[in-house]
């Protein structure tokens, strides 16, 4: 599952969890963005800082791992890439590419979108507030997927943390604790 985990939230953690329960995944490989090219007028935390707070959000569940492929490349993140750096780490597995509603609905737009189906299976999740289409897609290269709906975004915490406003259970506690510890999205003004 790829994304900009600014921070990683609750949301995520129910897509992924469920995605791998449903699909009989053996494992759910978090890989933070490094450069998010869709994200490039938003301010956006350290890629250390996400990396560490995904760490820390999925450090209790034995299925979930972090990636730092994104972070370690240069330049822009592009999933193109990712799958590539993804596939050379495990040559023998099957692997799925977990994205949420909005993120589906702007694929074909992603670099070398056409080679993307080759490289893997995509698995769109829904979630509120974005209807599920999977129109103009190729029909074996994506499946759908109901998740618990669960109405939380990254940058709703953020907001939430610049305004001193609470993010407990919203994001894992030891990300409540991490954002308060380095002072993330003080002064935040979006
Ligand atoms: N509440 C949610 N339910 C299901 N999928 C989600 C949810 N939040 C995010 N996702 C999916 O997780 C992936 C990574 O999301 P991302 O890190 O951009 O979080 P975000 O909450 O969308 O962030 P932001 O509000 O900053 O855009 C995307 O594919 C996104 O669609
Ligand atoms: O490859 C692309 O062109 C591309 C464009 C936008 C987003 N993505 C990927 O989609 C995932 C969610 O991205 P974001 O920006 O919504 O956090 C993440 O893994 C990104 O690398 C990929």
């Amino acid at each position: 599952m790829g994304g900009t985990f600014d921070p990683i939230h609750h949301g995520h953690l129910v897509a992924a969890s469920e995605a791998a329960a449903l699909l009989d995944l053996d494992e759910v490989v978090f890989v933070p963005t490094g450069k998010p090219t869709f994200k490039q007028d938003t301010r956006v935390s350290s890629a250390e800082d996400r990396y560490l707070m995904t760490v820390i959000a999925t450090a209790s569940n034995p299925r979930f791992t972090v990636s730092r492929v994104d972070i370690d490349r240069p330049g822009l993140t592009y999933t193109v890439d990712t799958l590539r750096d993804l596939r050379t780490a495990r040559p023998d597995a099957d692997l799925y590419f977990i994205t949420g509603a909005d993120a589906i609905e702007q694929i074909l737009t992603w670099k070398d979108a056409d080679e993307l189906w080759r490289k893997a299976h995509f698995v769109a999740v829904t979630r509120p507030g974005h209807p599920l289409t999977v129109e103009g897609l190729p029909r074996d290269g994506v499946t759908t997927l109901e998740v618990p709906a669960l109405a939380i975004s990254s940058t709703d915490c953020r907001r939430r943390a610049a305004a001193g406003q609470p993010v407990w259970y919203l994001v894992p506690d030891g990300v409540v604790q991490y954002i308060a510890k380095h002072g993330l999205y003080r002064g935040l003004d979006e």
